[in-house]
């Protein structure tokens, strides 16, 4: 039977006078994807953000696996509901380095086989792992991001126009791997602009036009 992982209601940012998100609810289940499209400005950015924690919101709720969200401790929540943008910023160091960041901040240090397997879930050879992350490509670095994300172990990943500017092969081969990732009980918020990829990514469909989030491609 289905069941909700996240639960996002009524929720509201403000900006001095402006109301940037306006009352948007979106129900997220185990292991699925929703897709939100909108024009630029629409509010798209500001939402995933808010749900990820990264900003203050001012009204509506948020539930992860039936915990209020916004009263969690918000380093824990931010692993569990990992926000990865379109341009990760690398940590100073190796692929490996920032692969290991988050369990190491948990102390915990992740052998070289499982940092192999999570740059192999993102699509990247293990060889990567020694690789001065500074020097990656921006297609690179948003793959390092996801990996990164995925070492927490996350059970929804909010990406915010990850493959708005890869060329259209490394686009579809990231869009894959997250459906796979699903597939194992991710669940994903997408935010693009972009119709194709939407498409790709299958699953419930959203588009944001001034901050009001409806439900229909
Ligand atoms: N802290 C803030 N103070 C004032 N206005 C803000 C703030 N943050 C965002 N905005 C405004 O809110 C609107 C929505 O921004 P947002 O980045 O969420 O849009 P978006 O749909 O993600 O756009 P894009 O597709 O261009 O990234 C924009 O007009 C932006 O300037």
């Amino acid at each position: 039977m289905a069941s909700s992982c996240l639960v996002v209601a009524e929720l509201s940012v403000v900006r001095g006078d402006r109301t940037i998100v306006d009352h948007a609810s979106l129900s997220l289940e185990v292991g699925t994807i929703a897709t939100i499209q909108g024009a630029s400005g629409s509010g798209k950015s500001t939402f995933l953000r808010a749900i990820a924690r990264l900003i203050a919101v001012d009204g509506g709720r948020i539930s992860f696996e039936g915990h209020d969200a916004l009263a969690m401790e918000v380093t824990e929540y931010r692993r569990r509901v990992a926000y990865v943008p379109q341009l990760p910023r690398m940590f100073e160091g190796t692929v490996a380095d920032n692969v290991r960041a988050g369990p190491r901040f948990q102390g915990v240090s992740l052998s070289d086989g499982a940092v192999a397997e999570l740059l192999e879930r993102v699509g990247l050879a293990a060889e990567m792992a020694r690789r001065p992350a500074s020097e990656l490509s921006g297609g690179e670095k948003l793959r390092v991001g996801l990996a990164r994300a995925l070492a927490n172990d996350p059970r929804v990943l909010l990406l915010d126009e990850s493959t708005s500017a890869l060329d259209p092969e490394s686009a579809a081969r990231v869009i894959d791997r997250v459906v796979s990732l699903t597939r194992t009980g991710t669940a994903a918020i997408c935010v693009t602009h972009i119709d194709e990829h939407a498409r790709r990514f299958g699953g419930a469909r959203y588009h944001m036009t001034s901050g009001v989030l409806a439900e229909g491609a």
